[in-house]
């Protein structure tokens, strides 16, 4: 309705509807999306994000004004570049363990799986990632059925239908309603896991912290010493010097008393959601794409395939995954991933809230105003992006990038409100799909026309993504009946089970 509704007004290029009592203006064009994203003042979320504050309370995605700023300038530092170098192996060591699950999936003999929708396996994994580098908590959740993955899918289909169904804005009838009800249970659900999670790191900070003091004390060492001893705790549990995410909120909370246990639980809540659902959608739509264009799928497999042979036959060691620099020379997979982003966004709305009466595109548009930014259209955009539903990676080579519009494309959002995870997710987005290529080849069942899709929290496809996966030959010393039955070790580098150590050659 929305996409129709931007080409009746197409000329004006603006929208504006009420929605029950609301009013709203939808922003397609880059101009427009400019105005409201690059203000340091226009950055309160829109009302809508408060049908999410029963879950994600006031954190990060949902809080406004000066406790937004606060909370920013407290959780950057644990996006830094070095600390997300850190974080690689741990995404390696889960892509692994998810390449191992996929074999099982496919049949000895023809080396094909049973149709499945891809998005079940990669949710699993990039819940496992974020939990283990951001929280420092493994929970295996690839290994079980994880009911807080179904709570989540409840959850976000949830806000859906109360946002489009302004009898149901008002708490009290939302509680009432049978959505509510579900909604109720699913958060529960959440909550809890959440909780698990807290609680566990919680005790390990306190019993880290305790031993560091009680060595301090009997060996009267200075305050240099007791920091280097917890950073040494850190180092022997992740493997690398760094304070994983919920470290430093745990620090917040139980040394510089800035937070509660339940702020704690909000930004744990948002960072669990916001830092894999993002992910997994955006690694299952380019895997869907690949499995429709074989062509790209090829020209990406090459380039994967060259940048970790040539490391690995140069060094002759065992392949445990790939590394910062490998990543980093992945060019084409940069420019399919974006332009994935570009046709399927994750996030296909940003809501604003206008605090202050603001020119849109010659449009006097009134305070209180929610902005939706449509980003699904505006990546669609003829002037910008011509033939837009045509799928070309080279769009994204940075000789034609040049002097495009700086809004007209913004799958991680723009200006100071941008995603504060970006870097992260780019770099767990291209070792999962680039250890997955280097072992599969994948065709997808679903033509693009045939895919329902829904305007979520993020960007879903309501029939799935249904790929058939085709396990690829593999070097010559590889034995295709030993998956799953000669080697009853799961230990991930053992050489009978793990596929990516073996070198890679050609498509089946
Ligand atoms: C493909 C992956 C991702 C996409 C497409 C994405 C997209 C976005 C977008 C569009 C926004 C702005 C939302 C708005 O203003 O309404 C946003 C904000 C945010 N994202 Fe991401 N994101 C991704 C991954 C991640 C990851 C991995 C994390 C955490 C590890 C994360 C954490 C956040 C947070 C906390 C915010 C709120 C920032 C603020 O308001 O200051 N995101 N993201």
């Amino acid at each position: 309705m929305l996409t129709s509704a931007s080409l009746i007004y197409g000329k004006e290029r603006i929208v504006s509807m009420w929605l029950g009592t609301r009013p709203f203006v939808f922003l397609f064009t880059p101009e427009a999306v400019e105005v409201v994203l690059s203000s340091n003042t226009l950055t309160d979320k829109a009302a809508e994000y408060d049908f999410l504050k029963p879950w994600l309370g006031l954190g990060l995605v949902t809080s406004k004004g000066n406790k937004w700023k606060q909370r920013r300038k407290l959780l950057t530092p644990a996006f830094h570049f070095r600390i997300l170098n850190d974080f690689l192996p741990i995404i390696n060591e889960n892509a692994e363990v998810l390449i191992n699950k996929l074999n099982q999936l496919t049949d000895n003999k023809s080396g094909e799986s049973k149709v499945i929708d891809i998005l079940d396996y990669i949710t699993l994994t990039t819940l496992d990632v974020i939990c283990e580098t951001a929280m420092g908590i493994k929970v295996h959740c690839r290994t079980k059925e994880s009911e807080y993955v179904s709570c989540l899918h409840q959850v976000s289909e949830l806000f859906l239908i109360r946002i489009s169904r302004p009898w149901l804005w008002p708490d009290w009838s939302f509680a009432l309603s049978s959505h509510g009800q579900r909604y109720k249970r699913a958060l529960n659900v959440m909550k809890t896991f959440t909780m698990k999670v807290i609680k566990q790191r919680k005790a390990e900070w306190i019993e880290s912290h305790s031993k560091c003091g009680q060595q301090s004390k009997s060996s009267s060492t200075n305050q240099l010493d007791h920091d280097d001893q917890i950073s040494k705790k850190t180092t022997t549990e992740y493997g690398a010097k760094r304070m994983a995410f919920l470290d430093l909120l745990m620090e917040h909370h139980l040394q510089n008393n800035v937070m509660t246990i339940e702020d704690v639980r909000e930004e744990v809540d948002t960072f669990m959601f916001a830092g894999h659902d993002t992910t997994a959608m955006s690694i299952s739509w380019t895997l869907y794409i690949l499995g429709l264009y074989k062509d790209i799928q090829d020209k990406v497999r090459d380039e994967i395939d060259s940048i970790s042979e040539s490391d690995y036959n140069n060094k002759d060691e065992q392949f445990t995954g790939l590394t910062i620099n490998q990543l980093k020379q992945m060019k084409y997979l940069d420019c399919v991933l974006k332009e994935v982003q570009r046709v399927y966004p994750v996030a296909p709305f940003i809501g604003r809230e206008l605090s202050e009466d603001t020119m849109i595109n010659g449009y006097l548009v009134p305070k209180g105003t929610t902005c939706a930014i449509f980003t699904y259209l505006l990546h669609r955009n003829e002037e910008t992006f011509p033939n837009p539903e045509h799928f070309d990676p080279d769009r994204f080579l940075p000789e034609n990038c040049s002097g495009r519009h700086p809004y007209s494309y913004i799958p991680f959002s723009a200006g100071p409100r941008d995603c504060i995870g970006q870097k992260f997710a780019v770099m767990e987005e291209k070792a999962i799909l680039a250890m997955v290529l280097r072992s599969f080849s994948v065709r997808s069942v679903d033509e693009r026309d045939k895919l329902v899709i829904s305007g979520e929290m993020v960007l879903r496809s309501r029939n799935g993504l249904r790929i058939v996966l085709s396990r690829r030959k593999l070097g010559k010393d590889f034995d295709e009946t030993s998956i799953g039955s000669k080697c009853n070790n799961n230990q991930l580098n053992c050489k009978h089970n793990s596929l990516s150590n073996q070198p890679v050659t050609r498509n089946i």
